[in-house]
């Protein structure tokens, strides 16, 4: 069986290798694990909650409509942080190729959780597409706006929690020279380090990346996740090391930030803004390619 379903989740398995796997929750269209020849490729806290009381702390939480929690702007001011997207049970609208195994969530303001509806009345269809190939993961989304008279404006971001082996030996290269706004200390700059290592908490939106930048994280001189993007210009780098992790309930093991590091790309330092009717398209593709330093 390449696609099981069940009342909670979807697996699919990889038609030529039965331990390449993805599993996303209908809760949040979360993907909570993608295992790679048998091998774990996301961090899932062991107190991640996936009966939908919260949102998975791990795999691939999907941010919208707005990112972090953002008191300025009037129309999206009341929403939790992060929106509604990663809180609300999508459809599961079923396969829609066999190769690439590929598959479809789907989101609009009708199943959206309620609670979070009430807080941000717009109109919206959301498509979640999830591709399973022999060697990468996929996760592309379609937003249109579905009002005949109201712009939709919105931030979008995969907030993707990768599996590392050792922090403090891993570094994430391609973003020297990158404009970046640091979350703890509240200032923006130019980031001239050759690589992003982690000795301490880390909370960083890079800006308007330049398309062709390749993300990648390296541990111990070895690439171990490659992070693509496409019309996501925007990249976070998370790590919340001690304190932080202490301080959140679902985030087990306490030690466990040194075994992730979330690098999540998104469209989040400005909104996009649809017209009625008009569409937007993104894609986050991980895999595990070879080393390739595009600036130091
Ligand atoms: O605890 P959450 O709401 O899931 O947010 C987890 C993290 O998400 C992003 O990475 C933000 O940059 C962080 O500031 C935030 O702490």
């Amino acid at each position: 069986m390449t696609i099981q379903e069940t009342e909670s989740q979807i697996v699919l398995t990889h038609p030529d290798n039965k331990n390449t796997t993805v599993t996303i929750l209908k809760y949040g269209a979360t993907v909570i694990s993608w295992k790679l020849n048998g091998i774990e490729q996301l961090w899932l806290s062991d107190a991640a909650k996936l009966d939908g009381s919260r949102p998975v702390r791990g795999g691939i939480p999907l941010v919208f409509p707005v990112f972090g929690k953002n008191q300025n702007d009037e129309l999206v001011k009341d929403l939790p942080q992060h929106g509604l997207a990663r809180n609300s049970t999508w459809e599961f609208l079923g396969q829609v190729k066999s190769n690439p195994l590929t598959v479809q969530f789907g989101l609009n303001e009708t199943i959206a959780n309620p609670e979070m509806t009430a807080l941000w009345k717009e109109k919206f269809n959301l498509i979640l597409t999830v591709e399973l190939g022999s060697d990468y993961l996929k996760t592309a989304i379609e937003v249109e706006n579905s009002s005949n008279e109201r712009d939709l404006k919105f931030n979008w971001l995969f907030h993707t929690y990768l599996k590392v082996p050792d922090i403090e030996d891993t570094m994430v290269s391609n973003l020297t020279g990158m404009k970046c706004f640091d979350s703890l200390i509240k200032e923006s700059f130019v980031d001239k380090h050759p690589v992003v290592n982690f000795t301490k908490e880390t909370d960083v939106i890079y800006q308007n990346i330049d398309p062709e930048r390749v993300i990648q994280v390296v541990n111990q001189g070895k690439p171990i996740h490659t992070v693509k993007r496409i019309n996501l210009p925007d990249t976070v780098v998370w790590n919340p090391w001690i304190e932080k992790s202490a301080g959140m309930a679902d985030f087990e093991p306490k030690n466990g930030y040194l075994d992730m590091l979330c690098v999540e790309p998104g469209h989040v330092h400005e909104f996009v803004k649809l017209a009625p009717g008009e569409k937007w398209q993104a894609t986050q593709i991980l895999s595990k390619d070879a080393l390739n330093y595009q600036a130091i």
